[in-house]
């Protein structure tokens, strides 16, 4: 078959220059890829296969498919083993390509005769690696029934294309999957696996719109626990940080879902209580301040109780979001300065 390799080159060129959604399964962004190389290279099927491992290519699994009719889940890809097919395997591992003429016959696809070729009317297979990192981490399948077929030079090096641009569009995900990690990351206090500080600005300030929308309150609730530095100063920062964990669990406990609790820094902490008013906070911090006192934190036989001073307030909707956290900062200072282990509004 003829392939003008200037006009295909261009068609995926410019496909591959589009922007993609690569948030969702390996099948929707690698789609369009495969169907317009099954027309163009006139095949009745091609699919997507990559290493799970690609230090340890031992298991292949199908990514994508032009012969699902609908999505098909991550549970539910099919695999192939190295131990069943281990000439295909090694062929792939070479990084050249497989241009089997007569899939039956050809010793790196034959091991496929009898449980596929045969059953499915597969006579002829093309296989392009697919790269990272310029190591094999997958290859794009094209296969053709009927009788078989001396694959062009062209042919081979469109499909090679191919496999490149899937080669990219990975790539992109790998970079999105990093992207979405490193937001995580940002918004997160490590120690305690709470939100941190930039978050709780963040949703403090979409939660205020949506409360001025709504005409519901939005109250905090600040928590610093009383006297932490003579826990690091007895049993060492370790045993302290173990501290700051074990209480960001008891606070999370006797909070609702839709609660925010956020690590501002060191001992101290927010949280930001949605369609709550002012009398609904207090009850909120009693509750927390309770649970922290009555949990003992036993920790290297060492068994430590804490106690927390709250300050509750609701939040200025009118005013920026750092006054109400000033106000409710005051309010803690209150209840530390009334003898801790209380709750404080102002
Ligand atoms: N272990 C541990 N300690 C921390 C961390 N961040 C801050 N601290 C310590 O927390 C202590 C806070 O001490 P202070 O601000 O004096 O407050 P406090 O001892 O709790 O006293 P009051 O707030 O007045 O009840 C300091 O010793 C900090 O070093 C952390 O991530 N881990």
């Amino acid at each position: 078959m003829f392939i003008d390799l200037s006009e295909v080159t261009q068609r995926l060129r410019r496909m591959s220059s589009q922007e993609l959604d690569v948030s969702g399964s390996y099948q929707n962004f690698l789609l369009d890829l495969i169907l317009e190389s099954k027309k163009t290279l006139a095949v009745e099927h091609v699919s997507v296969w990559l290493f799970d491992d690609i230090t340890v290519p031992k298991k292949l699994i199908n990514v994508a498919s032009t012969a699902w009719q609908e999505e098909c889940s991550e549970v539910d890809y099919p695999i192939l083993l190295c131990e069943q097919y281990p000439s295909y395997f090694k062929a792939i591992t070479t990084g050249i390509s497989i241009d089997a003429t007569d899939a039956a016959t050809d010793p790196r696809t034959c091991e496929f005769k009898e449980n596929y070729l045969d059953s499915n009317n597969i006579s002829t297979m093309l296989d392009t690696i697919i790269f990272k990192n310029g190591i094999p981490h997958g290859v794009v399948c094209f296969e053709g029934t009927g009788v078989t077929r001396h694959w062009q030079g062209s042919e081979i090096a469109y499909a090679e294309m191919v496999a490149d641009c899937c080669s990219r569009r990975l790539l992109v995900k790998d970079l999105w999957l990093l992207q979405k990690q490193l937001t995580k990351l940002a918004f997160r206090d490590a120690l305690t696996g709470l939100k941190n500080r930039r978050y709780l600005m963040d949703c403090a300030h979409r939660e205020i719109s949506r409360h001025i929308r709504s005409g519901q309150q939005l109250s905090l609730v600040m928590l610093d626990i009383d006297h932490f530095k003579r826990i690091n100063d007895s049993y060492g920062h370790e045993v302290g940080d173990v501290v700051l964990q074990a209480f960001s669990k008891y606070c999370q406990q006797v909070l609702r879902a839709e609660d925010c609790l956020c690590r501002l820094g060191g001992e101290e902490f927010v949280a930001l209580l949605p369609n709550t008013p002012a009398s609904g906070a207090l009850e909120v911090a009693e509750r927390l301040r309770l649970n922290v006192e009555k949990n003992t934190i036993e920790i290297d036989s060492h068994f430590i109780q804490v106690t927390v001073s709250c300050g509750v307030g609701e939040v200025n909707l009118a005013k920026p979001f750092s006054d109400s956290l000033k106000q409710v900062d005051h309010a803690v200072y209150d209840a530390k300065a009334k003898g801790r282990n209380r709750v404080t509004t102002y």
